[in-house]
């Protein structure tokens, strides 16, 4: 029998019950709910990761939706609990879905939401900061000041790697990949070499473009290739970023032989998700090439990282806040809360799940549509015409 969970509630007398796994930034989603007629019940249990058990404690006997997190397993346990609760609908807060059994769901006849788009450029701008950080030796500088062994200006003091004029690889050229490479290309004039299942026109447009705006200023031109494999990429590029959404051919995509195909100098960064680099390999990789560097947002065991990398001078490190801007969080959690009040209305799925701006639009009511459902087709759910 699981322990009874600590809540915090809102609009007691709400005709909809919605249950959200934690605290989330802002107040507007809390608000949106409301004024629809939720009761809003929000876990305020002093526990990072919240087990199944846990989860199903919070859903009961009757809960119309749930908003969840990515650090939750979403499978069928937790679908079949809210479906015999009466719910219809699950929001992750996040538009990685890998923790969330999606066919379990279509089972249980629950809509699936994620949040595109409003983390985009935020999660993109901690990938560049994790590949400035990585050049230019930030971290180990930092901990060195900080340590008091500066003792005067040298030549050979923290000597990194120039970005300029050199190549920016993108793995995964989706919403972030190629919001990435953008403020790569543009911000350090670096050429792009990217690899992905679909062909990035926008992206390789915008490179174009900006190449003959640099070349009309009498500047070295930027360019770009659509790599035929990934190992075109690892071998070519300077600084690799991984963008793909995480299954099953993207896990352990970076592996000791693909580590091997890159370039001795060059440095790593994933944002994306950590099971997409093997990293025991990585750390062995690490060990033996201290001029390649990495900077990593996610880990193959989170919270945990593998034995060894938070020993290694050149990686960088940080706890998953790639999306951790505040506009980008309580749009994260209006998505997310939208999502699931949208099927509970009976509402259409809107139509298009990177134009989430309307959604995010404080001055106007949100439109009547769900923002992101990825199981709208497999549940036959009407698309919005708006
Ligand atoms: N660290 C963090 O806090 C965050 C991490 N993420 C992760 O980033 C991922 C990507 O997000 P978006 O760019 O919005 O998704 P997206 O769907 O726009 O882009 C993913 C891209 O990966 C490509 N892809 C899929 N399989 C591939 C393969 N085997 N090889 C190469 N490319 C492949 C797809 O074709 C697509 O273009 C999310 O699924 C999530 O896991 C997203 C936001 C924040
Ligand atoms: O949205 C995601 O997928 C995250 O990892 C957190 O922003």
């Amino acid at each position: 029998m699981a322990k009874p969970i600590s809540i915090e509630v809102y609009n007691p007398n709400g005709k909809y019950r919605v249950v959200s796994t934690k605290s989330m930034p802002g107040t507007r989603w809390i608000n949106l709910l409301i004024e629809q007629d939720c009761r809003v019940e929000i876990c305020t249990q002093k526990k990072t990761i919240l087990s199944v058990e846990d989860i199903i404690a919070l859903i009961g006997d009757k809960c119309d939706g749930v908003i969840g997190q990515l650090t939750e397993d979403w499978g069928e346990t937790l679908f079949a609990a809210l479906s015999r609760a009466g719910g219809k609908a699950f929001s992750n807060m996040a538009v990685g879905y890998n923790n969330v059994d999606v066919n379990a769901a279509n089972k249980h006849g629950v809509a699936v939401g994620n949040t595109p788009g409003v983390l985009t450029e935020t999660t993109a701008e901690l990938a560049a900061s994790l590949s400035l950080a990585a050049a230019r030796r930030i971290v180990e500088a930092d901990q060195f000041m900080r340590a008091g062994l500066y003792d005067g200006w040298l030549p050979h003091l923290f000597v990194g790697n120039l970005l300029k004029g050199q190549t920016v690889g993108v793995i995964g050229a989706g919403r972030i990949g190629s919001a990435y490479a953008r403020m790569m290309v543009e911000g350090f004039k670096m050429n792009l070499i990217y690899y992905d299942l679909y062909q990035s026109t926008r992206l390789e447009k915008f490179v174009t473009a900006y190449g003959e705006f640099l070349k009309a200023n009498g500047e070295q031109p930027v360019t770009w290739k659509r790599a035929a494999s990934m190992d075109e990429v690892l071998r070519e590029a300077d600084v690799i970023s991984l963008h793909p959404i995480l299954d099953k051919t993207t896990y352990h995509l970076i592996n000791k032989e693909s580590l091997a195909t890159m370039k001795k100098e060059a440095i790593l960064v994933n944002c994306s998700r950590g099971p997409v680099v093997d990293e025991v390999a990585l750390v062995e990789h690490l060990k033996q090439n201290p001029m390649f560097r990495v900077g990593l947002d996610v880990f193959e065991d989170e919270p945990y990282m593998k034995p060894g990398l938070a020993d290694m001078k050149n990686a960088v490190v940080v706890p998953h806040i790639a999306s951790a801007s505040k506009w980008t969080r309580e749009g994260m959690a209006t998505l997310a809360a939208l999502n699931v009040l949208g099927k509970i209305k009976g509402y259409p799925v809107w139509g298009d799940p990177n134009r989430v701006a309307p959604f995010l639009n404080e001055n106007a009511p949100p439109p009547a549509a769900s923002p992101s459902i990825v199981n709208a087709k497999a549940l036959g759910l009407p698309v919005s015409k708006l």
